[in-house]
């Protein structure tokens, strides 16, 4: 193993699990959802406590593990999580409510997010989480920043894309979008962004004006 390899693992070796989010990881991938790993989820879970965030939304519940990593971080917090698929969110609530979540805080929106987000409330979140259809991360991420408060912070997981992003040769599709929200974010003046290599990269943006 090279060091960098060695350092890698060691990174998205460090943080654990509580055993409903390693249950929700297993029923994530057997339902071949594309999960956060540990690291990101530590992450997004710091980034809720240090906001001390009472209000956050997720593009992209999935079988609810960055859910349940986001509340982690702030336990008093309100959910809004968006998905299309009913049959996540059944599975979804069920973990919630096992770690403890009462359904008056999470609230699961069935739906597609480019349907919802323009009725949701600008400058209102503090956090939201952009991990739903890749190929709409762009339009999301500018809901995003739409919707989250000033101080408040945009977390858009899979960033790295499995390395495609590093590789000029990879420009077409989900790629293009990917890296419009990387320039995008790079090139606005109200935001601070940093781009952090945990698991598929996680790019984090916090609003200041
Ligand atoms: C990468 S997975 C989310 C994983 C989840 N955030 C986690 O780490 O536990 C992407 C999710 O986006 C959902 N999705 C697909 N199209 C969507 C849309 N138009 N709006 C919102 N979510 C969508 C998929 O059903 C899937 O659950």
């Amino acid at each position: 193993m090279t060091h960098n390899e060695l350092t890698w693992k060691f990174l998205n070796e460090f943080d654990v699990e509580s055993s409903t989010q390693a249950k929700a990881r297993a029923i994530s991938l057997e339902h071949g959802v594309n999960v956060i790993s540990p690291a990101v989820g530590a992450q997004l879970a710091l980034v809720a406590a240090a906001t001390n965030a009472t209000n956050i939304i997720e593009i992209g519940t999935g079988l609810g593990l960055s859910g349940l990593w986001l509340l982690a971080g702030a336990p008093e917090a309100t959910l809004t999580s968006i998905d299309p698929e009913f049959e996540y969110h059944e599975q979804a609530r069920e973990l919630f409510t096992e770690a403890g979540y009462p359904a008056s805080r999470v609230r699961l929106i069935t739906g597609k997010a480019l349907d919802v987000l323009p009725r949701m409330n600008e400058n209102s979140y503090d956090i939201v989480l952009v991990d739903g259809d890749p190929a709409q991360v762009a339009q999301n991420a500018e809901h995003a920043l739409r919707l989250v408060r000033v101080g408040g912070t945009v977390l858009v997981p899979h960033i790295l894309q499995d390395g495609d992003i590093a590789n000029p040769a990879k420009r077409a599709g989900i790629i293009a979008g990917f890296r419009t929200v990387l320039t995008e974010a790079t090139e606005s003046e109200n935001i601070v962004v940093a781009l952090s290599p945990a698991g598929d990269g996680l790019l984090q943006f916090t609003k200041i004006a």
